[in-house]
């Protein structure tokens, strides 16, 4: 394949799996909270369970951090994950600060099957094996999937409940946005020189991080675990 036919690859697959894409960016747990007929313990369950994925998403963030040291011919590459590593600092407290408010005892959480896959796939990431582009593909992918999903509450014609409103500006904001699109940028050129091989592994780690993401918000709705 050559670069022509690599080039702005996200938008390519984003177009070619929109289906799938939409799943998680417009999950029923999303939706419920957008029209405001969310059940606030789905809220708990989702908090819950994301801050014992944010703990490990930590470890996984500062292993690409180490194979972009490696592997980058972008010395910005460093300094865009350094940043998402800074909010993912924010990010833990202000879960903390989150469950207090809701009642919700983090020392308790019994973790969901679903999110135990997950955590497990992304410590497959970490491997050293692992291509920078497939990782940064996964990265891209699960920060996109929230910013992408979070906004949608913000957006015109929303009933968000007010109580939910700083989750959904966490990762619906604008700035949030900007990192997003800092990543896209990176994968988008790491792919556009990436072998096929590489290429196709990177889309289909896309995919599944898509399916992974779905998951996640089902466990929001309690159920098997
Ligand atoms: C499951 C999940 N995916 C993504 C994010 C955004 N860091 C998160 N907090 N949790």
């Amino acid at each position: 394949m050559d670069r022509v036919e690599k080039s702005g690859v996200i938008a390519r697959w984003v177009k070619t799996h929109l289906v799938l894409y939409t799943g998680p960016t417009r999950h029923p747990f999303i939706l419920s909270i957008r029209d405001r007929t969310i059940d606030f313990s789905s809220f708990k369950r989702w908090l819950g369970q994301d801050y014992i994925f944010v703990r490990e998403f930590v470890p996984f963030a500062a292993s690409v951090l180490l194979k972009a040291s490696k592997n980058s011919d972008d010395n910005s590459d460093m300094e865009v994950i350094l940043s998402g590593l800074a909010s993912l600092s924010d990010e833990i407290s202000w879960f903390k600060q989150e469950a207090a408010k809701w009642d919700v005892p983090l020392s308790d959480v019994v973790v969901h099957k679903s999110n135990q896959n997950y955590c497990r796939f992304l410590e497959s990431l970490m491997l050293p094996a692992v291509e920078y582009c497939v990782v940064f593909t996964a990265l891209w992918a699960i920060e996109t999937v929230y910013q992408e999903s979070f906004s949608h509450c913000l957006e015109a014609g929303r009933k968000t409940p007010p109580e939910l409103l700083a989750a959904c500006k966490r990762w619906g904001r604008e700035g949030f946005g900007e990192f997003c699109r800092s990543l896209k940028k990176i994968v988008n050129r790491c792919l556009e020189k990436a072998a096929d091989e590489a290429l196709k592994k990177a889309e289909v780690t896309f995919l599944h991080v898509l399916g992974l993401e779905i998951e996640f918000w089902d466990t929001s709705h309690g159920g098997p675990k």
